[in-house]
């Protein structure tokens, strides 16, 4: 399978290098500072599966060019039209492209940019990381790539990915017939989360240690529920079910993209995310003012991101 990779970052370095590894031609259509680093270092993965340095080909956006089975997009949402603008000369008839963002909105915009024929939903529950070397990091066992056709069917493509992906190491790759529904269960899931640990700024075991941290992060899973219920997506009793253990776990050390790319003083993906959630539970009519004062906050954070007054780290 011929698989062209947007972004070598967190998941674009990690799923792209496993699949390499399991024998896929893998290129990385890259920025030409990531392609310095490529080329000098490799491509290192570090992980609990096995550590490994990997020749990386990279291509410019000037360079792509048609010929591929697979687009594995795994920009943040806020690179996304620039992401978009870089895979166009590389997507032709046979093209399928496999969002990895967290979030849903991305959806409906690939498909209308390339045709819903072209798109895949997809999902990843990982947690990885890309450090300021290049170094992409796995930070624990999570190690799961979900995807599917949007009209529900088993297609050869999603066959064929999800064979090549049980042949890789440190991945388990999933092809499933109801990929929205899991995508809103993972929205429910992460938006509870970056929700929890960004406005308060605290991992769960942190939050649940806290007087009525549990409680809060229960009242945040629930509303996130309403809302995905309210759209079609009713949660299942087992997600609850581990969700609220989740949450209720003093040990728990678990933290989000967007609480490690916040407290690194880097952007986040507050509209994607939080703010797709406030304006859901808004139409949904669902109790608002905990998504509006996440919004809110990750709002004035990049106000003061872009400003320069963040404190030095
Ligand atoms: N990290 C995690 O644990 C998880 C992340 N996710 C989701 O996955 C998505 C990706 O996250 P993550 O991998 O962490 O992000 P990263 O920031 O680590 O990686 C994104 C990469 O995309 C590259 N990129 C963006 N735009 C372009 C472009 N136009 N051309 C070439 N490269 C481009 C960036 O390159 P450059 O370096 O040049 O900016 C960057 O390296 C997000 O939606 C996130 O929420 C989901 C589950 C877990
Ligand atoms: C749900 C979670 C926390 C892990 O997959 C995630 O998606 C993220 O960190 O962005």
């Amino acid at each position: 399978m011929r698989i062209l990779v947007l972004g070598a970052g967190a998941l674009g370095g990690y799923f792209g290098g496993r699949l390499q590894q399991a024998g896929a031609e893998v290129a990385y259509l890259v920025r030409p500072r990531r392609r310095a680093q490529l080329a000098r270092d490799g491509l290192v993965l570090e992980s609990p599966f096995g550590h490994a340095r990997l020749p990386a080909r990279t291509l410019l956006a000037e360079e792509a060019a048609p010929g591929w089975d697979l687009v594995l997009l795994t920009c943040k949402a806020y690179d996304l039209g620039d992401a978009i603008a870089a895979i166009r000369p590389a997507v032709d008839a046979r093209t399928a492209i496999l969002p990895v963002l967290n979030g849903l909105s991305h959806i409906d915009r690939l498909k209308t940019e390339f045709g819903a024929g072209a798109v895949l939903g997809g999902l990843a529950k990982i947690q990885a990381t890309m450090a300021a070397d290049g170094t992409v990091r796995q930070l624990n066992d999570w190690r799961w790539l979900t995807f599917g056709e949007l009209d529900g069917s088993m297609s050869p493509r999603v066959a064929a990915l999800a064979a090549l992906g049980a042949k890789a190491e440190g991945m388990v790759a999933t092809a499933v017939p109801d990929i929205l529904q899991r995508m809103w269960e993972k929205l429910t899931h992460l938006g509870t989360s970056a929700i929890g640990t960004v406005l308060l700024r605290a991992n769960t075991g942190e939050i649940a240690r806290s007087p009525g941290g549990v409680a809060f992060m229960h009242r945040v899973l629930e509303r996130n529920a309403a809302i995905a219920a309210a759209k079609g997506h009713p949660m299942p009793d087992s997600f609850m079910a581990e969700f609220r253990a989740l949450f209720a776990d003093p040990k728990g050390g678990y933290a989000t993209s967007m609480l490690r790319d916040l407290e690194a003083g880097g952007r986040i993906e507050a509209d994607h995310i939080l703010g797709f959630l406030l304006q859901a539970a808004r139409e949904a009519g669902v109790p608002e003012e905990i998504h509006e004062a996440a919004f809110l906050h990750a709002k004035a954070y990049e106000q003061r991101r872009e400003a320069g007054r963040l404190p030095r780290g």
